[in-house]
């Protein structure tokens, strides 16, 4: 089974798809990770982000290493992410990647932005992640200090709305939710009562496939 797990920055995604993983028993694929190592790969050779050939060039070429580096989680990473996700000639080279983790037997877990629309739009459950702006910023704030980063409420929140607009309005894969997705809200949620609305989701989505059409 693939389950594809999509939505704006600091929902609660990551989480939620790695318990969903943990919950199945299948491998779990953080794709924003692939775009922050290309990020943080162009901000260590001091390139241009804007340079939709030379950010490809970071995507053929970083070393997966960088996604265990801590630093792919600050918040500089997390924005020049944005900008290279925009160039389609990044997207094309991290695309085979994605789809042979997705196609594994078995099935798998991935979470990011255009999962369900592009990744696996067979996926046989697709959620849409989302939570207000000031309880994604407080959960991302909280997070970034936790991790030792620079983290101001004010700032944090800001960062999100921009990286949120970026990935709404780009051509390629803009962030939307898939047709068919469930739409999750986690605002007033805690983890275990998200985890737990996110499992009778993909078991709704898992009953509806094998009755087609009722
Ligand atoms: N439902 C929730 N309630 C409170 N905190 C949450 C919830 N879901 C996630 N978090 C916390 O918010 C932060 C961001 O969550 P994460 O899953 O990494 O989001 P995303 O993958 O969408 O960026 C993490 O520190 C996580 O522990
Ligand atoms: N499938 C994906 C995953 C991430 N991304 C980009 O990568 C950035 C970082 O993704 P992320 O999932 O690590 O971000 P958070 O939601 O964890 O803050 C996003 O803002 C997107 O621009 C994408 O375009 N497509």
């Amino acid at each position: 089974m693939v389950i594809a797990v999509d939505g704006p920055a600091a929902s609660g995604k990551g989480t939620i798809a790695k318990a969903l993983a943990s919950h199945y028993g299948l491998p779990h694929l953080d794709t924003g990770a692939l775009y922050r190592a290309v990020a943080l790969s162009i901000i260590r050779a001091g390139d241009d982000p804007a340079d939709a050939e030379g950010a490809a060039r970071h995507a053929r070429m970083f070393g997966d290493d960088l996604l265990h580096d801590p630093d792919i989680r600050s918040r500089r990473t997390g924005a020049v992410a944005s900008v290279v996700s925009a160039h389609g000639r990044v997207r094309d080279t991290l695309l085979a990647r994605q789809r042979a983790f997705a196609a594994q037997p078995g099935g798998a877990v991935l979470d990011g932005r255009d999962i369900g629309t592009v990744i696996a739009p067979d996926a046989a459950a697709k959620l849409f992640v989302t939570a207000g702006i000031d309880e994604r910023a407080r959960r991302r704030t909280a997070e970034l200090a936790a991790r030792g980063h620079d983290a101001e409420l004010e700032a944090v929140k800001t960062d999100l709305i921009a990286r949120d607009e970026r990935d709404r309005d780009r051509d390629v894969a803009p962030l939307r939710p898939a047709p068919g997705a469930t739409i999750l809200d986690t605002t007033a949620l805690g983890i275990e009562d998200a985890v737990a609305a996110a499992i009778e989701a993909v078991e709704a989505a898992r009953g509806e496939a094998v009755r087609p059409g009722t």
